[in-house]
C-alpha cells in the first residue's frame, strides 16, 4: 500500500452489513490459555489481526529470538508464558515496543522464581528469559495503574504455579474490563478465580480443553459508530457482536447514544441508525482507553466539547496517543488541552480546510479514528497500512459502503 491514501464519500449516505474482525484481546487470551493447557482446544473465528496471527506463529516457533513486533498483548503474555514454562528465549519488539514499560511484570515474575535479564534499558524490552526455579512466592503486590496486561499475563499462568497465586492490586485499577475478560476466559477453560476488592486469588488448577468462538471486536466497531454519527443518513449492521460481551469496549453503545447513534441488537449483531446528539460530554476512559481516539476525532468533527479523564495509559501505547491527538486536532482548528491534572478538554473549532490530512504515528487507531471525517471533507491518511495490527480489511470495508479511496504517489 502507498505512503498515503485520500478518502472521499460522494453521497454521505451509508448502508450495508459489515463483518468486523474478531477481537484480538479475546483471541490472544484464548491462544495463550490453549497453549498453557497442553490440550487440543478448538478456537473458532480467530482474528485476522496481525497481533493474533503473530501470536499464533510465535507459539509454534522454536526460534530463540522472538519478535513481538508492536503487539502489547503478545509481548506481555509471552513474557509470562515463557517464564513459567521455563523456556530460554530472547523477547524483543519494534523500537516503540522497546520504549513500552514492562518492569512491573518482570519484577512480579522474578518474585515467582523466573530468571529474566534486561538486554537494553532496565524496565524495558528486549528481555532474556533464562529459566524458572518455581520456588518463589505465591502472593504478590502488583501495581495496576500502568497496564492491565501485566495482571492478565500473571493471571493466565497462575493456575500452573505449584501453590497458585494471590495478586494484591495496588493503585487505581486501569483497563479493569480487560482483567475481567481474562478471568472470564480462564473460567471458560475450567479455571476458577476469586476477585474481591483489590485482591485476585487463583488456586493451582488444570485448564480444561474447550471450544471457544471469538466475538467480533467492539473496539473496531467504534469506527463504524463514528461513521454513522458523521453520515447524512445511515443504516449499518455490524455482524457478530453480542449484547452480553466479554469486551469492555462494548461501552461504546452508551457513549455513542449520546453522540448521535442508536443501537439495536439483532440476531446477526447490531444495527446502527442516527439520532440527535448532545452538545457537551464528560467521559472517563479508564475502563476503555482504546475508545478515546475515536471520540476525540468524532467530537472535533461534530463540534462537540468533551472533557475526558482516565487517559493516563494512552501515553505508553503504540505511540504517545495524547500528544498525537493534540497535534492532529490542530489541523481541524480544534484544541486538546490538559486543563487540570488528568483532565483533558477537547474544544472543537470550525473546519476551514477543503482537505484534511492526518499522520498516524505507527498507530492503527490514529488511522481508523480520523478516516471517518472523510464524510465531512476529503481526508488524506498517511501510512494507511498501520491498520493491519487489529483491522487489516478496514479500507476495503469502507469501500463497501461507498468510500472512494485513492492511493497517492
Ligand atoms: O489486555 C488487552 O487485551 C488490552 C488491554 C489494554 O491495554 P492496557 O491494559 O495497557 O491499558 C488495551 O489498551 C489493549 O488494546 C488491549
Ligand atoms: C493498545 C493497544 O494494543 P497493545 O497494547 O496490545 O499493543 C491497542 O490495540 O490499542
Amino acid at each position: 500500500m502507498s505512503q498515503s491514501i485520500t478518502l472521499k464519500h460522494p453521497t454521505g449516505i451509508l448502508e450495508g452489513k459489515i463483518k468486523l474482525p474478531a477481537s484480538k484481546s479475546e483471541a490472544n487470551r484464548a491462544l495463550i490459555i490453549a497453549a498453557l493447557s497442553g490440550k487440543e482446544s478448538e478456537l473458532h473465528n480467530l482474528s485476522e489481526a496481525n497481533d493474533t496471527q503473530l501470536l499464533q506463529r510465535l507459539l509454534k516457533s522454536d526460534a530463540e529470538t522472538i519478535d513481538a513486533e508492536d503487539a502489547g498483548t503478545v509481548m506481555r503474555f509471552l513474557t509470562a508464558y515463557y517464564a513459567v514454562t521455563g523456556q530460554q528465549k530472547v523477547l524483543t519488539g519494534t523500537a516503540r515496543m522497546c520504549q513500552r514499560p514492562i518492569k512491573v511484570l518482570v519484577e512480579a515474575l522474578q518474585e515467582l522464581g523466573a530468571n529474566i535479564e534486561y538486554l537494553g534499558e532496565e524496565g524495558y524490552p528486549p528481555l532474556r528469559m533464562k529459566g524458572f526455579s518455581g520456588n518463589g512466592k505465591n502472593r504478590l503486590k502488583v501495581r495496576s495503574d500502568i497496564s492491565s496486561q501485566y495482571i492478565s499475563a500473571l493471571l493466565m499462568v497462575a493456575p500452573l504455579l505449584p501453590e497458585g497465586l494471590t495478586l494484591e492490586l495496588e493503585g487505581k485499577i486501569g483497563s479493569r474490563p480487560y482483567i475481567e475478560m481474562t478471568l472470564s476466559l480462564m473460567e471458560h477453560f475450567g479455571v476458577s478465580a476469586n476477585f474481591e476488592g483489590n485482591t485476585i486469588t487463583v488456586a493451582h488448577q488444570q485448564y480444561k480443553a474447550a471450544s471457544f468462538h471469538v466475538e467480533s471486536d467492539w473496539s473496531a466497531s467504534s469506527y463504524w459508530y463514528s461513521l454513522v454519527a458523521l453520515a447524512k443518513e445511515a443504516d449499518i449492521t455490524l455482524l457478530g457482536l453480542r449484547e452480553k460481551s466479554f469486551q469492555g469496549d462494548s461501552a461504546i453503545v452508551n457513549i455513542m447514544y449520546r453522540l448521535g447513534v442508536h443501537t439495536s441488537f439483532t440476531e446477526e449483531g447490531v444495527k446502527l441508525t442516527k439520532k440527535e446528539h448532545e452538545k457537551y460530554l464528560a467521559l472517563d476512559f479508564a475502563d476503555c482507553p482504546d475508545l478515546a481516539q475515536t471520540i476525540v476525532a468524532l467530537c472535533a468533527g461534530l463540534g462537540i466539547t468533551v472533557e475526558m479523564t482516565g487517559l493516563e495509559s494512552l501515553r505508553i501505547k503504540e505511540t504517545d496517543r495524547i500528544q498525537a491527538l493534540q497535534i492532529e486536532v490542530l489541523g481541524m482548528n480544534s484544541s486538546l488541552q490538559e486543563i487540570s491534572p488528568g483532565v483533558f478538554r477537547l474544544e472543537p473549532g470550525i473546519l476551514t480546510k477543503e482537505e484534511l490530512s492526518f499522520r498516524t504515528y505507527q498507530d492503527h487507531r490514529m488511522a481508523m479514528a480520523f478516516a471517518p471525517l472523510a464524510l465531512l471533507a476529503p481526508v488524506e491518511i498517511q501510512e494507511p497500512s498501520v491498520v493491519r495490527k487489529s483491522y487489516p480489511r478496514y479500507w476495503e470495508d469502507l469501500e463497501k459502503v461507498g468510500f472512494e479511496i485513492k492511493e497517492n504517489e
